[in-house]
């Protein structure tokens, strides 16, 4: 039994659950029964009994052809129910096309349909159902419609919510990076891991639905004779309620308990599933012949796989935009490590995912310039990105269990984007993503191919993300504090396999992490980030002997090695670091910082370029430790 069935027999575990299955369970006996055993008994017209009180004969009376309320009230559970569930699935159906439209539609008609859905929303569904009923007109089908029609929105905007939090999701945006199209994004990767809770409040919609349906026949605008519902049960019982109340209070019971049902299986489902209730090809290099391709000519002369000058990234702020990146400019020269340093928030992730084109709207993006395998990203159309950043760039995020799709086997996903960037069938995919399981040290890669993400270890897990990302021949991989979420063992193995994969097949690499002892003992170039600034660049076999800047010489100052007294506490940097929208005048780190002067409290100093080709942007820089190297880095 898979993980899902199980989480789905917990449900009927439940003692509300047990008894809104056994309810349901009556429910679905009954409409399918009744009708076949006492659909003739229930139209039988008796004249000589009209309007009967209940009596032996007839245990709820009868109407006013002389017809058995209690037989009408059983048979009519298949069409009352029948209609509910109709007119959910429509609901649900209609919803579903919507919620999912701004997905795959353009961005401004997708708007469009967002606003229509908000605002069908804020209309109460039986008002709306009303409406509908009279566009549709009186009878059965005109209500099926008008009730799936009314429900849809609360559908869709559930459907926008649900897709929106999976869309968040790392192996969506690993899927993205791969150049999945949206209509394969959303079938695979959206849809189904929506699934459940949408199954659950369609459940409780279902109640909902038997509620109004019953609502507009007992109006006259549903069922119409001679069929009938509850509704209509309910309209003609209640003409004679003072006379005999048990014609219209049977009705109105089955009502409240099919919907009551519907409603506790749904809400016995959401609370033991965990849901909540309604309310990553080839471009060919320009330029000199002798170039690789997938790589740009620097001013310098030196080719580069990743290209990036002045990114800004900006989002709308509540006064005016704030720019959590402002300015960064690095390079990746082809097979080389640089790795991107700095506390939380300094704006690594976003330098990441910008390069990346990942930064979603209402998030800005600008740069001089941007360029990734010999194509500038900003002015790169959607069917030139695709292939590109798929195939020869891979992303690496910091949990590996958000990395990946839940619901598809990890060999699945893997071979997905072989077959997205190398054109391969589906099995040579799959035995190609068998081949680098085995290479990224998972064992068993055969057995594991078939696994889920959630049967792979954490360690194990990262190394098969890894393994996706090289799936496509990748020039660079970008890791986002792809070992934070692992212990140390686990974390030195992941780093391990990461540099022999770069030895093995000269991709570079865009190493993040807050960790400068990650970094340092992986990359061949540190660049050290500050409040969305690069602070400072040096080689990595420098860093501890020829680091400048007080904010580097401060993180280099908190790591412990084999020197440090272990009896007094660590140096830490005091203060925090400042909001983007919250920036001081000057050096961002001069409120911090022990060597600040007048100057860096009122001017924020350039990154400058020194003859050896160090970066540095500060005004008072602290002297080179001469003899001050450090194991730490190793
Ligand atoms: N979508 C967003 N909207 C507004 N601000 C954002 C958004 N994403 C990130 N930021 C802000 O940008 C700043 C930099 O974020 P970023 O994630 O790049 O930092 P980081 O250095 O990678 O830190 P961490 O290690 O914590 O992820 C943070 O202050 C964050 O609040």
């Amino acid at each position: 039994m898979s993980v899902r069935d199980s989480r789905w027999a917990a449900v009927v575990r439940t003692p509300v659950g047990l008894c809104a299955a056994v309810l349901l369970l009556v429910v679905v006996v009954v409409a399918v029964l009744a009708p076949l055993l006492w659909g003739e008994r229930a139209s039988v017209v008796d004249t000589g009994a009209v309007q009967q009180g209940p009596s032996a004969a007839h245990l709820l009376g009868t109407d006013t052809l002389g017809r058995d309320i209690f037989y009408r009230v059983l048979v009519a559970t298949r069409l009352s129910v029948l209609l509910a569930v109709t007119a959910t699935v429509i609901g649900v159906l209609l919803g579903l096309l919507l919620g999912t439209a701004p997905a795959v539609l353009p961005r401004r008609a997708g708007r469009l349909v967002t606003s229509a859905v908000h605002t069908a929303v804020a209309f109460p569904g039986l008002l709306l159902a009303l409406f509908f009923a009279v566009i549709f007109g009186v009878g059965t089908t005109g209500a099926v419609l008008a009730i799936g029609l009314a429900t849809a929105p609360s559908f869709a905007r559930l459907t926008q919510t649900l897709s929106a939090s999976v869309a968040g999701k790392d192996f969506v945006a690993a899927a993205r990076v791969a150049g999945v199209g949206r209509i394969r994004m959303l079938v695979r990767h959206i849809l189904p891991n929506i699934a459940e809770p949408l199954a659950v409040n369609a459940t409780i919609g279902a109640g909902t639905a038997l509620l109004a349906f019953a609502g507009l026949s007992f109006l006259g605008l549903g069922v119409q004779a001679p069929d009938y519902d509850w509704g209509r049960l309910l309209g003609e019982g209640l003409n004679r309620i003072s006379l005999t109340p048990a014609p219209a209070l049977a009705p109105c019971l089955a009502v409240v308990v099919t919907g009551l049902a519907f409603n506790l299986f749904g809400e016995a489902a959401a609370a033991a599933l965990g849901v909540r209730p309604l309310s990553p090809r080839r471009t060919e290099a320009r330029g000199l012949s002798t170039q690789r391709p997938g790589t740009v000519v620097e001013p310098d002369g030196a080719e580069s796989v990743l290209a990036v000058r002045n990114l800004r990234v900006s989002f709308p702020g509540r006064d005016a935009p704030v720019t959590p990146v402002r300015g960064v400019s690095l390079t990746v020269r082809p097979g080389e490590a640089v790795g991107v340093v700095g506390e939380s928030g300094s704006g690594k992730s976003l330098t990441a995912l910008a390069a990346a084109r990942l930064v979603e709207p209402p998030g800005e993006v600008t740069a001089d310039r941007l360029e990734f395998a010999g194509t500038e990203l900003l002015r790169a159309s959607d069917r030139e990105l695709g292939p590109l950043l798929g195939g020869r760039l891979a992303m690496v995020f910091q949990d590996p269990m958000t990395s990946f799709n839940p619901v598809l086997s990890v060999g699945r996903q893997l071979a997905e984007v072989a077959e997205q960037h190398r054109g391969m069938s589906r099995g040579a995919a799959l035995a190609a993503a068998v081949d680098r399981l085995r290479e990224v040290r998972v064992p068993a890669p055969e057995r594991r191919a078939g696994q889920y993400p959630h049967e792979f270890s954490g360690g194990m897990r990262q190394r098969a993300m890894i393994g996706m990302g090289l799936m496509g021949g990748p020039r660079l991989i970008v890791a986002d504090e792809p070992t934070t979420a692992l212990d140390v063992t686990v974390q030195r193995r992941v780093l391990r396999l990461l540099a022999d994969v770069r030895a093995a097949e000269g991709t570079a690499l865009l190493l993040i992490s807050h960790d400068v002892t990650v970094v340092a003992g992986t990359c061949d170039r540190i660049l050290v980030m500050y409040a969305g600034r690069i602070v400072e660049e040096l080689p990595a076999a420098e860093l501890f002997a020829a680091a400048r800047h007080p904010y580097t010489r401060a993180l280099l100052a908190a790591v412990p090695d084999l020197d440090t007294d272990r009896a007094r506490p660590l140096p830490v940097i005091p203060g925090r670091p400042p909001e983007p929208d919250r920036l001081p005048e000057g050096c961002a780190f001069a409120p911090r910082c022990p060597r600040a002067e007048d100057r860096c409290r009122g001017e924020d100093p350039d990154l400058v370029t020194d003859s050896a080709g160090h970066r540095l942007a500060c005004w008072n820089p602290a002297p080179t430790p001469v003899a001050a190297t450090s194991g730490g880095a190793s």
